[in-house]
């Protein structure tokens, strides 16, 4: 049976960045940039008043200006200012031709007809003039900027509807099993509710996948080979269940038979030994085991890597280190333990994990306060079965709230 670390690296190896298209701006956050944006215009793209106040041309050896009318943002001034003129102008309007600088309300006197400063002033203050952000062509936002709320608003700025990304994979998720039963329906005798699939479409959306399909299939050829075919639009298909030995895990033939070549079956890891992955041209499959935790680990650590590659990001490291209790593993396979990381705010102590040791992997009830995973390798020969308090490697599961872990 291979490791984890050769399945995550063959997994790694079939994975290519998807090709890029252009999206809204909404369906675009968190994507990457497919190309450098330049400025279709010089921004502002006018000289725009800063403050509530008066526009005002120089001149005026006494300080006082003849008010000459008001003007609103959204309106421009139809004549050029002369010497000793001013506007009473209202923060973002364009700034009147002649214009040297704005007096904010609170430096100045007015009678209604006649304005005086009672302020120093500087040439061009609280003017923010055209091209001061940036020049008609420049780029302002280079190939690989993540799209964020902030980027959306200076692509919003220059009135663009659409932009270039790379963007996340289609997902496809096949329910596999008689017994599971989908969408809160009632139940009959031996059959449970389907936790994997919304627990897998969860996890895909955190990682920004917006497109998801999600289906049932029964445990037979049939229905799984036409489960399959259905899902032949994503990039990125998992199924659950049907992978391991039973007489009716037919997963693994149905691949087969749909074309698909079946890369590895089995890690040396629990949970999630049955696993399996398999390609066919640029489309992924993950088999997940059927129990709940062994689909979320095996999602977690090759899964999230896949869907972050193809849409170009690097693999970041979430990893920390804390301190933890953890029985040695003697069981032979790689051991991934959920946790749950706790810190003290403001202090400089480690963190601290409690592990949540010793569940089989249909255990969720007692896991969900999990925010982190631990790796245990199998103890090598002639290990003493110590049990000390140690300090451990983590890896933050992708939805760890930092709110959430500070005691
Ligand atoms: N003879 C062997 N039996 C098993 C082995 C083995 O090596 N030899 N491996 C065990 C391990 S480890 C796992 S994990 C499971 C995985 O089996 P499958 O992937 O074939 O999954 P199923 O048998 O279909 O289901 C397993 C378990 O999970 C429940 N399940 C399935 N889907 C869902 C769902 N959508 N939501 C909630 N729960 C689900 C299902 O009812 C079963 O209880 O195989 C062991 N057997
Ligand atoms: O590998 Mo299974 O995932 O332990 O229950």
């Amino acid at each position: 049976m291979i490791t984890p670390d050769e399945a995550l690296s063959t997994v790694l190896r079939n994975v290519a960045q998807l090709s890029p298209v252009c999206l809204s701006l909404a369906d675009a956050l968190g994507c990457r940039l497919s190309e450098d944006i330049q400025a279709p215009c010089d921004f502002p793209s006018f000289d725009r008043s800063m403050m509530d106040g008066f526009a005002v041309c120089l001149g005026s050896v006494s300080g006082r200006y003849r008010r000459m009318g008001i003007l609103k943002a959204g309106e421009s001034w139809p004549i050029p200012l002369h010497a000793g003129e001013c506007v009473e102008i209202m923060t973002g309007a364009p700034c009147p031709l002649g214009t040297d600088l704005v007096f904010p309300y609170e430096d100045v006197e007015s009678d209604g007809a006649w304005m005086t400063s009672t302020q120093n002033h500087e040439l061009g203050q609280y003017m923010s003039k055209r091209g001061s952000e940036c020049r008609n062509g420049e780029t302002v936002l280079k190939k690989g900027t993540i799209v964020t709320p902030l980027v959306i608003a200076v692509l919003a700025s220059f009135g663009q509807k659409t932009v270039p990304v790379i963007p996340p994979p289609q997902v496809a998720i096949i329910v596999t099993g008689r017994e599971i039963v989908r969408e809160g329906r009632f139940l009959e005798e031996a059959q449970i509710h389907d936790a994997n699939g919304p627990m897998l479409m969860a996890m895909a959306c955190m990682l920004g996948v917006t497109k998801i399909g999600s289906q049932s299939a029964d445990d037979d050829l049939f229905s799984l080979t036409q489960a399959l075919e259905q899902a032949s639009e994503a990039e990125v298909v998992l199924i659950t269940g049907g992978v391991s030995e039973g007489l009716f895990d037919l997963v693994p033939e149905a691949l087969q038979k749909t074309g698909a070549e079946i890369l590895f079956h089995k890690v040396s890891q629990k949970p999630g030994k049955p696993f399996l992955f398999a390609r066919k041209g640029g489309r992924l499959y993950f088999a997940l085991p059927g129990n709940p935790l062994s689909a979320h680990l095996c999602f977690h650590r090759y899964v999230t890597p896949v869907i972050r590659m193809m849409q170009g990001n690097i693999l970041p490291s979430f990893r920390d280190r804390g301190i933890a209790r953890i029985t040695p593993n003697q069981s032979g396979r790689t051991r991934f333990e959920l946790a749950r990381v706790q810190g003290d705010r403001g202090t400089d102590q480690p963190f601290r994990l409690t592990v949540y040791e010793g569940r089989h992997s249909s255990d969720l009830f007692s896991v969900h306060k999990a925010n982190s995973i631990v790796c245990v390798p199998p103890s090598k020969e002639g290990d003493t079965a110590s049990f000390k308090e140690k300090d451990w490697e983590f890896e933050w599961l992708e939805s760890a709230r930092m709110e959430d872990m500070w005691s």
